[in-house]
């Protein structure tokens, strides 16, 4: 069964709750989700694997480590996604990034794709799907298959805030996939809104409402 880890950093907690706060106005807001992305992406690469090198220091050798190479791709979902992607990116810069486009239907609540553009080599990659919001799940769901689809074998999903219903699905369907959360919260509303939440991620980015 997939993993769920909550970040309870305190730093990632304490910007978490001005995301939270219907008074933060949209550039306080998306600087805000860069930085808690860049202390998620700290976190989910703690298990990176090492190899040993030989470094010359000014004064002699010392025994060191870097990292091994392994192949790291960023899938962020359309639109909210690109809101974490940099803050990522600047912990991982030599992440390629794939973008996956779905919108969830407001009155359905289920998604609907719209784009999906992918690095040729995900199958050997480590593939961090990323947004801001999972909710019933069924966004981060399509997506995840739609990696599948296109051969990917290695997945995690991190997301800035999850509603229980979002985290059973993708454990549900996904169990190969282990997911990474700044918080989750009690439950959706009836317009499929994560409560408490911080409303729309993808308006509150953009400025589009
Ligand atoms: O778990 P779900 O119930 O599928 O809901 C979560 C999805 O809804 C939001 O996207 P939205 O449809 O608002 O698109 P946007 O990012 O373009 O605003 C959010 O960014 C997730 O992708
Ligand atoms: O609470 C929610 C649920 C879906 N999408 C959002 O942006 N926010
Ligand atoms: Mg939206």
């Amino acid at each position: 069964m997939g993993n769920v880890f909550v970040f309870d950093h305190p730093l990632i907690q304490h910007k978490l709750t001005y995301i939270r706060d219907v008074k933060t106005g949209t550039k306080e807001f998306r600087e805000l989700v860069d930085e808690v992305a860049m202390l998620m992406a700290f976190e989910i690469t703690r298990d990176l694997p090492l190899q040993d090198v030989e470094v010359n220091t000014p004064v002699t050798t010392a025994n060191a480590k870097v990292l091994s190479g392994k192949k790291i791709g960023l899938v962020p979902i359309l639109r909210a996604g690109l809101g974490m992607v940099d803050g990522v990116r600047k912990l991982i810069p030599a992440a390629k990034v794939g973008h996956v486009g779905l919108y969830r239907d407001p009155k359905t609540l289920k998604p609907v794709e719209y784009y999906v553009k992918l690095p040729s080599d995900i199958h050997e990659r480590e593939l961090i799907v990323i947004d801001p919001m999972l909710a019933t799940g069924g966004s981060a769901n399509d997506a995840i298959e739609a990696l599948k689809k296109r051969g990917a074998k290695h997945i995690r999903l991190m997301c800035l805030v999850a509603a229980p219903e979002g985290v059973e699905l993708i454990k549900k369907e996904h169990p190969d996939v282990d997911i990474y959360l700044a918080a989750l919260d009690e439950r959706l509303d009836e317009h499929g809104y994560i409560v408490p939440g911080l409303g729309d991620a993808g308006d509150r980015l953009f400025g589009t409402k």
